[in-house]
């Protein structure tokens, strides 16, 4: 119980953080971002991406899905569920995203079922802060932590972050999924032991 009211106090902190950045800030981090993971070999390479369309203030994933729809790759996105857990649809361009629950932004393409999400080669996840052990807090639903759940483990997983969301330790309950990499402005792509 303890671990669990600090994660809700640290999601809290950590979404004010963000709210309080300079609108420049903000849109500044995207591109070096985008940059770290589209030079990737792992991202160069990968016929399936599972990713996500940023929402309110979180790092911009707008230009990146672009830049991998453009380039071939195969993207797919996340519909969230009644209960929490999330199907997966292809994104076809910027114009194939409609509004869902929780501000979210989703494909508009025929579900594939949440297993969909175990034929991706890499997976963009999105997170508030990510430990050094690749501990990663989320929203709090759980909902990337049934996903991941599916993902094999030489699959590269990464969470796009602000500065200083990679921390030193974060509070880890059994469910919690590891991801294996950030992708910060200042430090590009770090992997995780
Ligand atoms: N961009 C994005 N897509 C995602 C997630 C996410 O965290 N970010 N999810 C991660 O699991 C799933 C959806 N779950 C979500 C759970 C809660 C909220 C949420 O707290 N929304 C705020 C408003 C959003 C904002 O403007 O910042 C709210 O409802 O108050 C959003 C998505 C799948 N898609
Ligand atoms: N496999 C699962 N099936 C059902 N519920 C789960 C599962 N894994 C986690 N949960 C539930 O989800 C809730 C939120 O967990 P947690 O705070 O770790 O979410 P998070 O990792 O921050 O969020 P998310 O994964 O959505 O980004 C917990 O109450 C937990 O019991």
């Amino acid at each position: 119980m303890q671990d669990i009211v600090s994660k809700t106090d640290l999601r809290t902190e950590l979404l004010a953080r963000r709210a309080a950045m300079r609108p420049e800030e903000r849109s500044a981090a995207a591109r070096p971002i985008r940059d770290a993971l589209l030079s990737l070999p792992e991202v160069e390479m990968a016929g399936t991406i599972a990713a996500y369309a940023s929402i309110g203030d979180e790092p911009d994933t707008r230009s990146l899905l672009f830049a991998l729809w453009k380039r071939g790759t195969y993207v797919l996105l996340p519909i969230l569920l009644p209960d929490g857990d999330l199907d997966w649809a292809s994104y076809e361009g910027p114009d194939s995203l409609v509004p869902g629950a929780r501000g979210c932004l989703e494909p508009s393409e025929p579900p594939r079922g949440p297993g969909a999400i175990a034929g991706a080669d890499v997976v963009l996840t999105p997170a508030v802060a990510v430990d050094r052990t690749g501990v990663r807090l989320g929203r709090g639903g759980g909902s990337y932590d049934r996903a991941l759940a599916r993902v094999g483990p030489a699959i590269l997983t990464v969470a796009p972050l602000y500065d200083g969301e990679l921390v030193e330790a974060l509070p880890v309950e059994p469910h919690d999924q590891r991801v294996r990499a950030v992708a910060t402005p200042s430090g590009g792509f770090v992997r995780l032991s």
